[in-house]
């Protein structure tokens, strides 16, 4: 089974209510490939989720950048998987390295937030990847496998998980990772998908890249077979985002 590209554009905490219609406009304008190519799902702050919505055209989806772990209740300050789908919020985006790193989010909790957004039935871009140090010690495929198997401990049908391969170093520093390193470590995750939860999950599961993608790069990193897509930041904020999406065209004629 072919894996539809994947498109996502994770705008982190950025916009004011006008430079998001601005954003949306760019994006219902764009001539981009059909929905049976490309799935593009748009990611903004939690409080402009409603409006992005609302505006968006219907062949785009959108999705939050973090959930709670649980039911929701006393916790100040998160916002819950099950208001998520209350308000029709298909996708949500956890263990995005941010996350991880500023807020020290743990493999386990990923994992158990992972579990519980799939279990109200979101959709969920899960995100692994490694620091400039530990690419450099050697370990980057110890320490993407650990984040993905506290994903494969928790859960058991993969068909609505995206696996997103981030490395912290190439995240928002202009640093790409080439194309054959993007392929080496999406290679190794699906090799690791198949010995430890299926070779279904390992084939059809989508994997994709994110760090410094942006629309002059894309299309060499789209040719790698192992790369399903990208999940974009500071580039999603401009129009060149639409330039990304039509990377997915390079899969379609490989
Ligand atoms: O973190 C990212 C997407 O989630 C990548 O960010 P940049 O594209 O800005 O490097």
């Amino acid at each position: 089974m072919a894996r539809k590209f994947f498109v996502g554009g994770n705008w982190k905490c950025n916009g004011t209510t006008e430079e998001v219609k601005k954003i949306v406009n760019v994006l219902n304008e764009g001539q981009v490939p059909s929905t049976d190519v490309v799935e593009v799902v748009v990611s903004p702050p939690f409080v402009f989720l409603p409006l992005v919505k609302s505006l968006l055209k219907p062949d785009f989806h959108v999705a939050a950048q973090n959930c709670w772990v649980k039911k929701g209740g006393a916790f100040t300050g998160e916002i819950s998987a099950d208001m998520l789908v209350n308000l029709d919020i298909p996708w949500v985006i956890l263990g995005h390295s941010e996350r991880r790193q500023l807020l020290n989010e743990a493999n386990e909790f990923v994992g158990d937030k992972v579990a519980y957004a799939l279990s109200k039935g979101l959709k969920v871009i899960a995100c692994v990847g490694e620091t400039l140090e530990q690419r450099e010690a050697g370990s980057t495929m110890d320490v993407v496998a650990a984040q993905t198997k506290a994903i494969a401990e928790r859960v058991s049908d993969w068909s609505n998980i995206v696996l997103a391969y981030e490395p912290v170093w190439a995240i928002g520093t202009g640093k790409v990772a080439t194309p054959a390193q993007a392929q080496e470590v999406h290679f190794e995750l699906r090799k690791w998908l198949h010995a430890n939860t299926s070779p279904e999950v390992a084939s059809a599961t989508r994997i994709i890249y994110g760090g410094s993608v942006n629309g002059a790069n894309c299309k060499e990193l789209a040719a790698q077979p192992d790369v399903d897509g990208f999940l974009v930041g500071g580039a999603s904020l401009k129009p060149e985002f639409i330039d990304i999406i039509k990377s997915a065209e390079v899969k379609k004629n490989a």
